[in-house]
């Protein structure tokens, strides 16, 4: 059953449980925004060999999946958050303070798999507490303001400074415009075409939401979800198969030993000694 939880740094968390939710149940690979703008998977679905081995008995089980949400002060980071984990949005501008943080559980092809977001503050006067919570980070999501220009060039410095601090060897990387309903459709346009070159120069995914008309929202998050799980499955399923394939060439040199070497030395020892035993 889905669980969120929403907690701020300097609040008690309040969890809450919701019923079947669609949005967080899938089982295939959603789409990217558009194919030209993914440095990641092209397909339709989840590759025939992922889908194979979670049939198999030994299912690895999988740690919740850290994803930071970066960029200037009211680019839309929380309204993001708050429209696909609440179906919510304010108008009313409220800086985030430190770090909001929320757990949002989806079923992938039948396993539970739970996505943290860190969503942290712009402000400047935060930077270097939010520097603490990039760590560890599987997704980091750099987002700027389709209607402010010079915001997509911070967004660029912010992914910059989350890859500094982060220690995850490759973390996916998505580059997100929001406040799409701000725009004509001419400047719409143009900004993605902007984006569009930055976010191939990121190695990034690119997407145009808006969290105040829901456009996206949900693609976006089910899109995030279904690679984050791919990519961490896919690590724990190439961890169980070293070990494996590690036990199985160890077993027959131990036996070896044990079972000729050793049992003959000790044989021919005492016969020598005339111990009849
Ligand atoms: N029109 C429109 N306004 C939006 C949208 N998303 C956010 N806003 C507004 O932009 C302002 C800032 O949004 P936030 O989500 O608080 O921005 P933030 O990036 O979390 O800001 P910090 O917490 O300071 O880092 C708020 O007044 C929101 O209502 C959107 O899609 N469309």
């Amino acid at each position: 059953m889905p669980h969120r939880m929403r907690q701020n740094l300097l609040l008690p968390a309040t969890p809450t449980a919701t019923q079947h939710d669609p949005r967080t149940h899938l089982r295939h690979l959603p789409p990217a925004y558009s194919l030209a703008q993914t440095p990641y998977s092209r397909d339709k679905d989840f590759a025939p060999q992922l889908r194979y081995q979670l049939e198999l008995p030994r299912k690895p089980k999988l740690r919740p999946c850290k994803v930071i949400f970066v960029g200037d002060c009211a680019v839309g980071k929380t309204a993001i958050v708050n429209r696909f984990c609440y179906d919510k949005f304010q108008s009313n501008y409220k800086a985030t303070i430190g770090v909001d943080f929320e757990l949002e559980n989806f079923s992938i092809l039948g396993h539970n798999f739970g996505l943290e977001m860190w969503d942290t503050a712009g402000q400047e006067r935060f930077k270097c507490i939010a520097g603490a919570y990039y760590r560890n980070a599987s997704v980091i999501v750099a987002t700027y303001d389709m209607a402010k220009r010079e915001s997509l060039e911070a967004a660029k410095k912010w992914l910059s400074s989350a890859l500094n601090y982060n220690t995850t060897q490759k973390p996916l990387i998505f580059l997100v415009g929001t406040k799409a309903d701000l725009l004509t459709k001419e400047e719409f346009v143009r900004m993605e075409r902007l984006a569009g070159v930055a976010a191939a120069e990121l190695q990034a995914e690119y997407w145009s939401v808006s969290a105040r008309s829901g456009y996206k929202i949900n693609e976006f998050f089910q899109r995030l979800a279904a690679l984050a799980f791919e990519t961490a499955m896919q690590q724990q399923l190439k961890l169980l198969k070293s070990t494996a394939e590690e036990q199985t060439t160890q077993t027959p040199e131990k036996s070896q030993k044990f079972d000729l070497r050793s049992y003959f030395t000790s044989r021919s020892s005492k016969q020598k000694s005339g111990c009849a035993c």
